[in-house]
Order: structure tokens, then C-alpha cells, then sequence
């Protein structure tokens, strides 16, 4: 029948069954050869849809190139935005979109069914996602964007909250976090876990510690050097498993957040449950990457679908 399933957000799972029919079909095959390339890519379209539900909502906004004026002044400009990349990636698939149904797909959803083919083509779930997001033509300011992304310091009282915000359980909110499974973390990010006078450096393996030093040596965090070397995110930062579960348990986690999940009492006992238990991970994850990428969605009228993905035309 012609009548659409629409969740809460006004998504739906046939969104582009008329107008785009193989739209995932192409997403899949257009990133599963671009994963070849560069295996470390499915990593930064995960973190590039979090990025952009986290300002202004799931929107797109986060494509949006500065010119002119605004030079400096944007999103992507923001020190939080530190280490995104494969932004490019996104318009690369967009252009095959473009030849196969015009003016069809948004951008918003491009960056959500990349990074649902990040985690499944890495090993994890394949996650139905809801469809149907429109993209904005407003662009946030590094303020917005400073405000809104969470600080590389970030606490289990922190993201217990931005993740509550976004209607998501503890459990859910351990699952999510269940992110930093693929990829890597710079070291200009990891330098203040050595900083004994605050709470960061708690629940650190010596070992992992010694580790951290030699690979992060106190270069200062602004410097170069800081910038330019990074530490994996887990033990297997290629695939989407439930390693970074066990680093947790075993203080090996490089920002204070991978640390203390495994510690606080609130989180330890998901913890725990997700490194025992793939499947209980895996499904506490899809139900969250839904959540987080249906936050704030525009729908209908309220946005539009641009043509090319880095620029409001
Ligand atoms: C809310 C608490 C979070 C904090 C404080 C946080 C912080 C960070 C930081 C500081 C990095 C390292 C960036 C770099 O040095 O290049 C990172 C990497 C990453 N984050 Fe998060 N993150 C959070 C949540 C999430 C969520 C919800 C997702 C996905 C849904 C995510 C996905 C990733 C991925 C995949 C990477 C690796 C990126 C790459 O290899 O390019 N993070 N995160
Ligand atoms: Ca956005
Ligand atoms: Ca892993």
C-alpha cells in the first residue's frame, strides 16, 4: 500500500522507495570501495554523523564550506571540530546520487547511511535506519558549534546528560560511546590525562600509562607535533567489536570518558555486559545510532535537499 510508516520525527523507512529506490544499494558500494582505500575512513563518517546531529541537529550543517566573509567563523572551524575528516566523502557519493535521481537525496541522509555502512562494513550491525531528513541552509557559528560539542574531557555526568537529551538510556548511552570502538584520538586530546591535579587521569593502567607517554611525549597540546600523532581507540580500531569494552574495564582508554565508563558505577555494570555479550551490544547500539540520528531532523517543507553538499545555493 502507498500509506508510509513515519516515526516520531516524521522518518520513514521507505522514504525513497519511489523517488530513489537503490539509494542504499549505492552508498554501500560506492564506500565499500572507498573503505578499501583508506581503511581508517569508516572511523570519520562515524564521528562526522555525531558531529552533525550534535549542532543544529542531523542537518547537514557540518558540509557547509566558509567563503567569503565567514571565513573562520563557521562549524567546521570550531576546535571541537578538530580531526574531522572525510567531510569530501560524503560529496563524492552525493554526485552519484545526482546521476541516478536528481535532486532527490539529502545530504543529512547521505551522512547517516555512511555511517550505518561504517559500522556494518566494519563488523558491527547493519542498522535500518529511518530516511527522509531534509537539509538546512543556515549555517552555525563556531560558537554554536563550541557550545554544543562535548569537550575531549568530557565526564560520565556529561554525557549522561547529552545523551539523555537525545531520549537515550544509560545502557544505550554506554552502547553509543561503544563508538570510540573504530579510529583513533590525537594526542593533543590525550595530554591532559597526565594531568594528575585534575580527575582525568583516573582508572589508567600503569602499563597503558607508560604507553601514552611514549607515544604523547609532553609536547605542548597546541604544538605541531600533538597534532600530528595520534594513539587507536582500541585494540582492533579497524573493527566495530567489543574490544573497547574490555580497554575500559582495564583502564586502557585514552580520554577521561573511555576511562571512567568502566569505573563509575552507573555505566561499569553495561560495561561489563557489552564486553561479555556482542549481541547485547550490538543491539543497544542500533537503538541508539536511531536516536542520535534522528535529533532534530527538519522534515517536509522545513528544509530542503541541496545539490551540492558543501554549499547553501
Ligand atoms: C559524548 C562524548 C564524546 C566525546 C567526549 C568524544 C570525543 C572524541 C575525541 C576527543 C576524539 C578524538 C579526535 C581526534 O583526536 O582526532 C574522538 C574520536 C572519535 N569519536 Fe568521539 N566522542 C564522544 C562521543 C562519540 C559518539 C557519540 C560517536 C559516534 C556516534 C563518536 C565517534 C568517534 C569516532 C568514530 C572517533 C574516531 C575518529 C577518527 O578516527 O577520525 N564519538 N571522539
Ligand atoms: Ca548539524
Ligand atoms: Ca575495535
Amino acid at each position: 500500500d502507498d500509506q508510509m510508516e513515519t516515526n516520531n520525527q516524521g522518518l520513514s523507512y521507505n522514504y525513497y522507495e519511489k523517488t530513489c529506490p537503490k539509494v542504499e544499494e549505492i552508498v554501500r558500494s560506492s564506500l565499500s570501495s572507498m573503505f578499501i582505500l583508506d581503511p581508517s575512513s569508516p572511523a570519520a563518517l562515524l564521528r562526522l554523523m555525531f558531529h552533525d546531529c550534535q549542532v543544529q541537529g542531523c542537518d547537514a550543517s557540518i558540509l557547509i564550506e566558509p567563503s567569503g566573509d565567514n571565513h573562520q567563523f563557521t562549524e567546521i572551524d570550531s576546535v571541537k571540530n578538530f580531526g574531522i575528516r572525510k567531510r569530501d566523502l560524503i560529496g563524492v557519493i552525493k554526485t552519484s546520487l545526482e546521476t541516478e535521481c536528481p535532486k532527490q537525496v539529502s545530504c543529512s541522509d547521505i551522512i547517516i547511511l555512511a555511517a550505518r555502512e561504517a559500522v556494518s562494513l566494519t563488523g558491527g550491525p547493519l542498522i535500518p535506519v529511518p530516511l527522509g531528513r531534509k537539509d538546512t541552509l543556515s549555517t552555525p557559528s563556531k560558537h554554536v558549534a563550541d557550545s554544543h560539542l562535548p569537550p575531549s574531557t568530557a565526564d560520565v555526568d556529561s554525557i549522561l546528560s547529552l545523551f539523555d537529551g537525545k531520549g537515550m538510556t544509560i545502557e544505550e548511552s554506554v552502547a553509543i560511546m561503544g563508538s570510540h570502538t573504530l579510529g583513533v584520538t590525537h594526542c593533543n586530546n590525550v595530554l591532559s590525562r597526565f594531568d594528575n591535579a585534575n580527575a582525568t587521569s583516573e582508572n589508567m593502567d600503569p602499563h597503558f600509562q607508560t604507553f601514552l607517554r611514549v607515544v604523547c611525549p609532553e609536547f605542548s597540546p597546541s604544538s605541531k607535533a600533538a597534532e600530528a600523532t595520534f594513539v587507536p581507540n582500541d585494540q582492533t580500531s579497524l573493527i566495530f567489536d567489543t574490544a573497547y569494552y574490555d580497554d575500559a574495564i582495564a583502564g586502557r582508554g585514552n580520554l577521561r570518558i573511555d576511562s571512567e565508563i568502566g569505573a563509575d558505577p552507573r555505566t561499569r555494570p553495561f560495561v561489563e555486559a557489552f564486553a561479555a555479550d556482542q549481541n547485547r551490544f550490538f543491539n543497544a547500539f542500533s537503538s541508539a545510532f536511531v536516536k542520535l540520528s534522528s535529533y532534530k531532523v527538519l522534515t517536509g517543507s522545513d528544509g530542503v535537499v541541496r545539490s551540492v553538499c558543501d554549499k547553501v545555493d
